[in-house]
Order: C-alpha cells, then structure tokens, then sequence
C-alpha cells in the first residue's frame, strides 16, 4: 500500500471511493454541481490510499477553513474531511497511514491547528484530535412558549428591525454576508470559502435544498440576522439561526414561533447553555437534545496554537503535553499578561500533564480542564492546577461551531 497526494485528475476515483467507504453512491451533480457535500473538496489538498497494484482503497481530504479562536482573533485551520477505507480493507492500518500522512504534510505547509467532525467518536483521539465545541437541538412547543419580560429592560420586543422571508436562492449573498460577518466574532466558527456557496456544498442553507429564509435587517436596512427553515407536519425546522447580536437571535425565535400551522419548531445547533432557554417564562419550554460534540480540534504546533488565541485571565502554567501518535513529548511554559500568551519549551515541573488530544479538547474553552482532571484524563501536580487551568482557558465567547463539512 502507498499513500500519495491527489490532483483534479483524481476527482473522480476519489469521489467514487469515498463513496465507496461509506456505503453510499455519488448523487449526480447538477449542472453546476449543487448539492453536493464534496463538490468543494480541494484536490490539490486530498489524499488517496492505493494497493501495490495502484486500486484506491482509501481517501483522506482537507478545506483550507479559517477557525475563530477566543478574543476573536481568525486563522487558518485545515478542515480534515472525506476519510474513508474500503470495507474491504478495514482495520489494517490504512487510517493510521494516512492521518500520519495528512499530519506531517499539514505541518510542512505550516498548518498548525487542524479541525474534524468524527463520523463515531471512537475514531479520533487516538491520532491527537478533542471534542473542543458541542452543540444540541432546542425543541419548544408552541404553545408553551410565552416570553418572559426582560428584567433589567433590555432586548424588549420594540427592538428596531424587520424581518423579511425570502427563498434560500433569493438571499444567498445575504447569507453568505451574514454568515461572515458572524464567523469573524465567534470562537469555534469556521469560514465558508466562497467555493463553498458557488458549488452550494455542504448542508442548508449552503447547499441549495428548498428553504425559506427569515432575513432580520436593522432600522437602517441592513441585514444582521438570519434562520434558514423548513415545515413539515407540523415541525417547523430550523437549520441554523445566525444573529450578529443576542436581540436579533432572540427576534428570529420569535418569528419561528409565531409561525402559524405550527405546533413545534425545533432549533438545530443551538447549544444547551444557550441564553435563550431564559428568555421563556417556563424554563422547560425549550427541550434540550442531540447534546453532542461537534468540533473537534488536533494541535499540530503547541507554541504556535496557545500564541495564536487570546487570553482573559493573567498568569502562567507549565503544560506536560505527549503527542504519542506523532512522537512528539514536551514542557510548554504558558505566560499569560494583557490578554496575550506567550509559549516556550521549558525544563520547569508541569502544573499539568495531558494528552495533546486533551489540548485540543480545551483550546478553544469550551471543555473545562477540571473535567478531564475529573475524568482521570489530565494528571495535575499539585491542588491548584486545575482551578489555574480552568481560569486561564476558558473563552470570553463559549465556542461554537454550526459548520458541517
Ligand atoms: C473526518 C471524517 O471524514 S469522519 C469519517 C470517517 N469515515 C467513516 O466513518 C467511513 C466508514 N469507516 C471507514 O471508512 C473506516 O472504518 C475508518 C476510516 C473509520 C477506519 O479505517 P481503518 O483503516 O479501518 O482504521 P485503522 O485500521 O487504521 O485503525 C486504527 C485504529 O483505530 C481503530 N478504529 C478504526 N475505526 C474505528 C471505529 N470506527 N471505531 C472504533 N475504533 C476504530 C482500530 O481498531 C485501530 O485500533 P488499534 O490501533 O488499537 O488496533
């Protein structure tokens, strides 16, 4: 078996074995090839697994996504994707070959952080990958969903703007102008190249399915918000619901439930923790499910990675990281001053020792460390540390991804 990069020429063998792996058979692209999850893939980033006698039998892609880190600060990550092994050929080593591959390639082009969402959890851990945001769905019942007054006043119903529904292909470069400007503010969201919209890959409203699109615009006209749904039996279903602000996302619920021939509208990606539970004069109008990791997030360079996000408690911590699948073992001393972290190898003790998969679960702030102390995953060194570590990871914004890819 050998592992080699793919070009355009290998479009097709890589779709047909991706394809292949899961099971499944390529839809027929449309004319410009909508609705097609892989159509954005980049050859030039993509590998193919193949035996001696050249049959492919495995496929391992990567997007060139930007992440939003905490302190919203935006770099590049690669977006690992379309990893597949023939039925036949599982359980030999070919995933293992091939994530050693797309690490070492990804740091050679000077990647630093790579991201996935994992068919089955079991998968990933294993080649240095965390669950680093979750997400979940909000189901409410209509006719429970009677608004709470604000106390303090603020974000009252009079909030200033409109909401106007369109057709999904009506809107598309407000979405994709909305979508972006709310990527940029939020830790854990990854961009949507504009490949992405052209080719309508991936899910709704990226991918072009029938929907209907609630545009909320402010007093001036300009949009700030949007939710993308569909109604069936009942279910009003809403894919995503983007808002640049609290009051617009809390606008477009309440379009969603005002929505008549509806007896349940079911928000997807909403996080439990979400602010909008509080909104609801019952606490249990919204009916939290799905819980569930989504992002999960691979450093590839420690010292650069913790550099890169910004940081809201002032102070330093010495990390023990191991990266068994890549044989990289290491002292990191994080100094944290002004919202900046600075990070160096160091002969110092650790605070803390973990797994570089448990690095990722906690850069981006949206798993406390003192969890996977608890869990028995992080070995601290002494009381304090996984208080220290807690305090110093945590995001201003929780993280949040809503990217399927
Ligand atoms: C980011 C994405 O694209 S997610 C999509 C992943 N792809 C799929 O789910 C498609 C269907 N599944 C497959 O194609 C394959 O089963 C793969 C890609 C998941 C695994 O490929 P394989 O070549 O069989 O993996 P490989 O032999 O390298 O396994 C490495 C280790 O992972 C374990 N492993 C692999 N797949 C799984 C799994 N699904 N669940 C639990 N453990 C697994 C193996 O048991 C092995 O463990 P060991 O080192 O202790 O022996």
């Amino acid at each position: 078996m050998k592992i080699r990069s793919t070009t355009e020429e290998d479009r097709d063998v890589f779709v047909a074995t991706v394809h292949k792996a899961f099971g499944r058979f390529p839809e027929t692209p449309d004319e410009d090839g909508g609705g097609c999850w892989w159509s954005a893939t980049e050859m030039d980033r993509n590998l193919l697994a193949v035996t001696d006698d050249g049959r492919p039998i495995g496929t391992a892609g990567s997007y060139s996504f930007e992440l939003t880190l905490p302190g919203q600060v935006v770099v590049p990550a690669a977006g690992v994707s379309a990893v597949g092994v023939l039925p036949s050929h599982r359980r030999q080593g070919v995933l293992s070959a091939m994530m050693r591959h797309q690490l070492t390639d990804l740091r050679e082009r000077g990647d630093f952080l790579s991201v996935l969402l994992a068919s089955e959890p079991a998968i990933y851990g294993r080649f240095g990958y965390g669950p680093a945001t979750y997400t979940g769905r909000l189901t409410v019942q209509r006719h429970r969903a009677a608004f709470a007054e604000p106390r303090a006043g603020i974000g009252s119903p009079g909030s200033p703007g409109s909401i106007e529904v369109l057709r999904r292909d009506e809107c598309v470069d407000v979405l994709e102008d909305v979508y972006d400007r709310y990527r940029r503010a939020q830790p854990g969201a990854l961009s949507r190249p504009p490949r992405w919209w052209a080719l309508r890959a991936g899910q709704p409203p990226v991918a072009a399915a029938p929907r209907y699109v609630a545009v909320h615009r402010d007093a001036e006209g300009n949009a700030n918000g949007y939710a993308s749904y569909s109604l069936a039996d009942g279910t009003l279903t809403v894919d995503e619901t983007i808002a640049l602000d609290d009051i617009v996302f809390v606008a477009l619920v309440k379009f969603a439930l005002g929505h008549d021939l509806v007896a349940q509208v079911v928000f997807k990606h909403v996080p439990h923790e979400h602010p909008v539970r509080w909104k609801f004069a019952d606490f249990s109008a919204g009916e939290a499910s799905h819980h569930t990791e989504w992002l999960w997030v691979r450093l590839l360079d420690v010292p650069r990675a913790l550099a890169a996000r910004r940081w809201f408690t002032d102070g330093e911590i010495v990390l023990g990281a191991t990266d068994p699948f890549l044989g990289d073992h290491g002292r990191y001393l994080l100094t944290v001053r002004d919202g900046r972290g600075d990070c160096v190898r160091t002969e110092r003790e650790p605070d803390l020792s973990l797994d570089v998969r448990d690095l990722g679960a906690i850069y981006l702030g949206g798993t406390a460390p003192s969890a996977l102390v608890r869990a028995g995953h992080m070995r601290v060194h002494h009381s304090g540390a996984a208080s220290l570590a807690d305090r110093l990871f945590r995001s201003d914004v929780p993280p949040h991804c809503v990217q399927w890819f």
